[in-house]
């Protein structure tokens, strides 16, 4: 069932990507890699309790549309600000008829102004710098809800500290994969400590003119 409803998405991603830019991955075996398992990486790091999850910058559904399908008891909110992806991301909820799956093509910034503190688990990859990431998205968690962003390395984890105690937040590991028995890859697990001022995040283009 699940695989049914994966290889139907597979097969809408890579129609839909003959006429609009999705993703620039386009053979079939590497966007299974690069881009399914490469979610599914974060599957088992999601816990039973985890009922609001939210992913951010999520384009064409990676990782948020793929771990919404694996766990059908879990609510999805997948955000993106450009519309004809989101458009997209409806046309495939439809299809596969998910009902654990809503969207917003409104900015983090923006959205947050409905959102705060409403979800256990956020969620980005490859949207931007984690001082950055981690300004849009941890004023979505409850206090105790944890962030996932996945990362190829450590790199920007040291040049994070400022932002990670101005919104309260901590490291609580840094978890190792290899994707494919081939590459690495890492998903730093934040934890939030206590309530996000609400300061945070600020206005739309700040956090990634002057990060945090
Ligand atoms: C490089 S893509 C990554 C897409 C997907 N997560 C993946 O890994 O394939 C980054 C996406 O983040 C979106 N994005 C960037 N900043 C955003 C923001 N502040 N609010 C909402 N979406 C944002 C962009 O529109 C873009 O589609």
């Amino acid at each position: 069932m699940e695989n049914e409803k994966l290889n139907r998405y597979l097969y809408l991603l890579m129609e839909k990507n003959k006429v609009m830019n999705l993703t620039a991955i386009r053979e079939k075996d590497d966007i299974i890699v690069k881009h399914f398992m490469d979610s599914m990486l974060l599957n088992d790091l999601l816990k039973k309790e985890d009922k609001n999850i939210i992913d951010i910058g999520t384009g064409a559904g990676f990782p948020g549309l793929v771990l919404a399908i694996l766990n059908p008891d879990k609510n999805f909110l997948l955000v993106d600000s450009v519309k004809k992806k989101v458009d997209f991301l409806n046309e495939v909820i439809l299809d596969l008829n998910l009902k654990n799956v809503k969207t917003s093509d409104k900015r983090a910034e923006e959205l947050i102004k409905t959102n705060r503190e409403k979800f256990d688990v956020a969620l980005a990859r490859g949207v931007a710098n984690l001082r950055v990431i981690l300004e849009y998205e941890i004023p979505f968690l409850k206090v105790g809800g944890r962030f996932l962003p996945q990362k190829l390395n450590t790199s920007e984890v040291e040049e994070s500290r400022n932002a990670l105690k101005m919104l309260n937040s901590h490291i609580e590991k840094i978890h190792e994969f290899k994707l494919n028995n081939t590459e690495d890859r890492i998903v730093i697990e934040i934890v939030k400590d206590k309530k996000t001022s609400e300061k945070y995040p600020r206005k739309t283009g700040i956090p990634k003119k002057n990060p945090l």
